[in-house]
């Protein structure tokens, strides 16, 4: 039997309606929810994505304002720039598209944005957080992946779940979110020798290390449910994920589709967390 597809465009839309209701009412209230999103450099693909960021704040009435810097902007301007954005309280988050041109570091930059404001998700603190099952900004790429496994409405209590991947902002929180709900977890990377005896147990598995069929139809287990993280080029340069999606649509129970799927519900969960950030001022 074929999976379910779980189109991450259509789930977006129910969450951003309901995000759309509560920025109204922070709106009228006098505190219209606002974003900050920095962009440095000419990297093309993080231009569409910073586009669309904005576009989908406009949509659901959240305001957000966009600073585009060349690639040699010097690290300590920018570190002023969100010094100056921590003090503005029109401002609830600050997001920094990565990646950074190299001369300046993610991690001083990440760490300079007001905890408050950190909803990327990125920061030690927020990461510290998500460690301790604490309340705080989970990053928004495996924030979304959950969200997409809870629509596919699979309990995860004793599942096992394998997540392909060991970045700090998706497979280790991702791990930790599935962890959370109670989800027996393997973490899986390039150095695992036998990728496919881990995911053929597998009840669910999250793929994110960038490489296209990385997850093959035979290393599916029938029924599972796969998650797509991948953001790759097949050979006529059309997007796509890191599972061979046209032949485990036919083993997998639910599968995620790249596009459509996990990009959209990155975008959905910022505003989300801007919107709760926006909340607790
Ligand atoms: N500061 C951050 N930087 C980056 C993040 C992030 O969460 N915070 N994640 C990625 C890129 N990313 C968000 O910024 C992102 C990637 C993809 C999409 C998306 O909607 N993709 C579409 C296809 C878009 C296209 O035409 O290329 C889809 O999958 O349907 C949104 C956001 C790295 N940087």
């Amino acid at each position: 039997m074929t999976a379910q597809i779980i189109d991450g465009t259509q789930l977006s839309q129910k969450i951003r309606a309901e995000v759309a209701k509560r920025a109204a009412a922070l709106t009228a209230q006098g505190k219209q929810p606002g974003l900050a999103v920095i962009l440095v450099g000419d990297d093309p693909a993080s231009h569409v994505y910073v586009r669309n960021k904005v576009k989908a704040c406009e949509d659901a009435g959240l305001r957000s304002v966009l600073e585009k810097y060349d690639g040699d902007l010097a690290e300590a301007e920018l570190l002023n720039r969100i010094n100056a954005l921590n003090d503005d309280p029109t401002i609830h988050g600050i997001l920094v598209q990565m990646p950074l041109p190299p001369h300046i570091s993610a991690h001083k930059v990440i760490e300079a944005i007001s905890a408050a404001k950190d909803v990327d998700g990125y920061s030690v603190l927020s990461a510290g957080e998500l460690m301790a099952g604490l309340p705080g900004f989970r990053p928004c790429t495996p924030y979304g992946c959950m969200k997409m496994i809870e629509s596919t409405g699979v309990d995860l209590r004793g599942k096992h779940a394998v997540v392909i991947g060991r970045s700090n902002t998706v497979g280790k929180p991702m791990a930790l979110l599935l962890l959370q709900a109670n989800a027996t977890v393997t973490i899986c990377h390039s150095g695992t020798p036998d990728l496919g005896y881990h995911t053929r147990q597998a009840d669910v598995v999250v793929a994110a290390v960038g490489r296209r069929n990385t997850l093959t139809a035979d290393m599916i287990k029938p029924g599972a449910v796969v998650i797509d993280v991948g953001i790759n080029q097949d050979d006529n340069g059309k997007l796509c994920g890191d599972v061979d999606f046209a032949n485990a649509k036919e083993v997998a129970g639910f599968i995620s589709p790249v596009p459509r799927g996990v990009g959209p519900m990155t975008i959905t969960m910022l505003l989300v967390n801007t919107i709760e950030a926006a909340e607790r001022v």
